[in-house]
């Protein structure tokens, strides 16, 4: 799927976003290496901490079927600029994505802004950083 399809499944995906409280939708769509596409929307709950953004839903979607190695992602939101993840979601990201995966944010009017995951959370805390001698 290119760049313009992964965006249209993530606008998709935004339809059917739960935002009762914050009236915010946001889509997220996933795509692996094995070819198949994850969508997320963004979930809310009446504790609202507990609410979980589209790209986590999209991507945990993934992992929770086997599927973890991905290709890239795209978001969208009606923003004035493309959608910024939020921070929690870039560490998941980062957990899965390597380095250079692409990250399309995009928002309602077609702007589009392309990221590597290393420009969007540089200096991340890794799995590597974890100690090994721990049993
Ligand atoms: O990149 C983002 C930013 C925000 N949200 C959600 C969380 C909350 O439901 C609403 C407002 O923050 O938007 C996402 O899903 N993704
Ligand atoms: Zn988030």
């Amino acid at each position: 799927m290119n760049q313009s399809e992964l965006i249209q499944e993530a606008k998709r995906a935004r339809e059917v976003a739960y935002v009762p409280y914050s009236k915010f939708p946001v889509g997220a769509a996933v795509q692996t290496k094995s070819g198949n596409v994850y969508i997320g929307s963004n979930i809310e709950n009446a504790a609202y901490p507990v609410t979980c953004c589209a790209e986590r839903v999209a991507i945990f979607k993934a992992v929770s079927e086997g599927d973890t190695e991905f290709t890239n992602i795209a978001v969208v939101a009606d923003t004035d600029r493309p959608v910024p993840p939020c921070g929690s979601c870039r560490q998941v990201m980062s957990e899965f994505f390597k380095a250079d995966t692409p990250i399309y944010t995009t928002n309602l009017h077609g702007d589009v802004k392309e990221f590597r995951m290393n420009e969007l959370l540089p200096f991340s805390f890794a799995p590597s950083d974890l100690p090994k001698d721990r049993e």
